[in-house]
């Protein structure tokens, strides 16, 4: 599907007329965010260095996808601070900002009246002057990202038909054309067959761009991010290598999940999950 030469990594479009991204530094510390009086996320301190792929794990409803919408900028922490290249990111300019960095979300979305080739086209709406219709440039970068998403022939299938897995690559397409600095995933393997988490998976881990990425496989987590952030009840309780990060103690107390770990000839972690889970605490 889509490899290292992909349109993400391709000038030629309007506005930004370059090849690779620039990529960014992200750090967040003393992050608090809630909602409705209801604290989601705490004091979380996350740094990815450029180009680097963090991993973001978690449990269910541990605010993986809350802290993915503070560090894109589309929500502001309570407490805390965000910075991209050591700059607030309530202090770039909302386009600036759309140039920089690309969000990749969990779709809901399926009553969308567009064709695969227009939401592509999307990703370029940052670097077009406003007014400004889309161009050839725009045009043929956008087919030349999905076709790299495997999904060339596609470019007039209304979004509404698209299956789980194609409405993902059509989306992730869209991210690569916005050329980002920052590349922010919310479980883009989650409608994906296995050969396509593991091409996306190694493209994020090959990309330019800095990554943050949130996932529920460890083990992919473990072979293809370089650091990894695990929280838990909004809080961060590990960063670090994956290795440092996926031990089976931790695995236990986060997850309530009893495994085996080995540490492959790679160097990283393989969990070996035993048959059953551990009961929750109740009360
Ligand atoms: N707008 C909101 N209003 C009320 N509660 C919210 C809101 N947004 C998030 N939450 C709650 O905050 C907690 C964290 O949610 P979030 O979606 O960030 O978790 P997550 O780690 O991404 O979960 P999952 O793995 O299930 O996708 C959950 O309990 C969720 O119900």
């Amino acid at each position: 599907m889509i490899g290292p030469d992909t349109a993400g990594r391709r000038g030629g479009g309007s506005g930004r007329a370059t090849g690779d991204p620039d990529p960014a530094r992200l750090h967040a510390d003393g992050v608090g965010w809630g909602v409705a009086g209801v604290r989601i996320l705490a004091g979380v301190a996350l740094t990815a260095e450029p180009g680097a792929t963090v991993g973001l794990l978690g449990p269910n409803g541990s605010g993986k996808s809350s802290l993915l919408r503070l560090l894109s900028g589309l929500a502001r922490p309570d407490s805390g601070r965000v910075l991209l290249d050591d700059v607030a990111l309530g202090a770039i300019p909302r386009r600036a900002l759309a140039r920089r960095i690309a969000v990749v979300t969990q779709q809901v979305a399926t009553d969308v009246e567009m064709s695969a080739l227009e939401v592509v086209l999307l990703g370029r709406t940052p670097y077009r002057p406003r007014l400004a219709g889309v161009g050839a440039a725009d045009l043929d970068l956008a087919r030349r990202a999905l076709a790299e998403a495997g999904l060339a022939g596609f470019e007039q299938r209304r979004w509404s038909s698209l299956s789980g897995g194609e409405r993902q690559r059509v989306d992730l397409a869209r991210a690569l054309v916005q050329e980002p600095d920052l590349l922010l995933l919310d479980e883009p393997t989650n409608h994906l067959d296995i050969r396509h988490q593991l091409e996306l998976l190694r493209f994020l881990a090959e990309s330019a761009s800095t990554v943050v990425v949130t996932l529920h496989d460890l083990n992919l987590a473990a072979q293809y991010c370089d650091r990894l952030v695990l929280l838990y009840g909004g809080r961060v309780v590990a960063a670090g290598t994956p290795v440092e990060v996926l031990t089976t103690s931790r695995i236990e107390q986060v997850y309530q999940v009893r495994t085996d770990v080995d540490i492959a000839a790679d160097g990283r972690p393989r969990i070996w999950y035993r048959s059953h889970a551990i009961q929750a605490p109740t009360g």
